[in-house]
């Protein structure tokens, strides 16, 4: 069941509003990234219909499940299920019955629905269990139970907030794999919160990151995993993040002056923030005015790879040979206190939200993505961001 979701909402919160306006293409999947408190559940709770819109619509398909002020479809009748951190499996009801509840619930006679729940039981390894009750079950088992429950019930999208977050090391990658095979398989379209780049790479076509209500950086997970344009996204992916200000054509973080290339158009005096690859960090015994002078926190070696952390927020890779060279013939250790240079750092704004890179208005055909099983789906486009 695929379905395309055209979202531009607004709920008001206390501190802020949240405000976003994105589609997701029939077959597709958002993630919405951002750190905690930036609205990202309430965009989730607004589209499931259990938080009114403020105004704005949302609109599945063509059909109006909301119109602030005049329409409201309740949860219920949206088929838009929400799979979040815990469960939240009927308590009173074997997991058979709480896999039967969404289709008995569509119409769907007995003998067709017992069907549908032994290849669920199956699909998620519990046939045995199928008169257990949740209290019964461990967490991971509950989450594959909640799965099977949400995809049993064909929603038209599926609404994914960290459902990993709570379970083990054990279970995570098991949840992970049925959902994973689930979503590629059925196409389910779907918008995913998390807080891991690696979810993201693994289903997302677009990536919006919001911060305070909106959305402040958007593309797909590679444009933000090779050109990250804001500090939390730049983090996210792995990259060093420094602060400072861009004076005299240079990054001035207080402690050293550094070379960088600007982006965004900045001018002298601006508040900006250097984005660093680990790989584009050199480091020498010297003090050089170009570089960070820091205390190393730790030095490891791994396939030939030396990474050297240090408490400055920058880091290292290099090779070993460069790593002994630095050290004058032996390998850098923690203690000791190196000058870490970057060689090649991005400089984009500290405010740098608007500069967005996927356009509503793009003419190029539509791009898709094949899932591991040949199965192609549309790229999403955010809207007007
Ligand atoms: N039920 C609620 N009623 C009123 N305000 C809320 C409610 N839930 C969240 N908020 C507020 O709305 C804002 C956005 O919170 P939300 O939970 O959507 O962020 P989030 O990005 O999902 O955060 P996290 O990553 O921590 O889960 C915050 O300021 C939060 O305090």
């Amino acid at each position: 069941m695929t379905a395309r979701v055209s979202a531009d909402l607004t709920v008001e919160r206390a501190e802020f509003d949240v405000s976003v306006r994105f589609d997701v293409d029939a077959g597709g999947c958002v993630a919405l990234l951002g750190p905690n408190g930036a609205g990202k559940s309430t965009v989730l709770t607004a589209l499931a219909g259990l938080t009114p819109l403020t105004s704005g619509v949302l609109t599945v398909d063509g059909e109006t499940l909301e119109a602030a002020g005049s329409v409201r479809r309740p949860p219920e009748s949206r088929r838009i299920a929400l799979l979040d951190q815990r469960a939240r499996l009927f308590p009173h009801l074997s997991i058979e019955r709480n896999i039967a509840f969404g289709p008995r619930a569509r119409g769907i006679d007995r003998g067709r629905t017992q069907t549908i729940v032994r290849q669920w039981l199956d699909r998620i390894g519990l046939v045995d269990r199928a008169k257990a009750r949740p209290h019964e079950l461990s967490g991971g088992q509950q989450q594959r139970v909640a799965i099977a429950r949400a995809f049993a019930s064909q929603p038209r999208v599926l609404l994914l907030d960290e459902p990993f977050a709570a379970l083990d090391a054990e279970s995570a990658p098991i949840v992970r794999a049925i959902l994973s095979d689930e979503l590629t398989g059925s196409g389910t379209t779907a918008v995913l919160v998390t807080h891991e780049m690696s979810d993201a790479w693994q289903w997302a076509d677009t990536c919006l990151v919001m911060n305070r209500g909106t959305i402040v950086e958007s593309g797909t997970p590679s444009d933000l995993a090779v050109r990250p344009r804001r500090a939390f996204t730049a983090a996210l992916a792995g990259f060093d993040v420094v602060r400072g200000r861009w004076i005299g054509g240079r990054l001035d973080t207080g402690e050293a002056l550094l070379n960088g290339t600007p982006e965004d158009g900045l001018c002298d005096g601006d508040p900006a923030v250097g984005i660093i690859a680990p790989r584009d960090v050199a480091i020498e015994a010297l003090t050089v005015d170009t570089g960070m002078s820091s205390v190393l926190t730790s030095v490891s070696v791994q396939a030939g790879v030396v990474r050297v952390e240090t408490g400055s927020g920058l880091h290292a890779e290099l090779s070993v040979d460069d790593a002994l060279r630095a050290g004058c013939g032996s390998l850098p250790r923690a203690g000791e206190r190196y000058t870490l240079t970057p060689t090649g750092m991005r400089v984009v704004g500290a405010e740098a939200a608007r500069g967005l890179t996927v356009s509503p208005s793009s003419t190029r055909a539509s791009p898709t993505r094949a899932d591991e099983r040949g199965v192609r789906h549309p790229v999403t486009r955010p809207l007007g961001l």
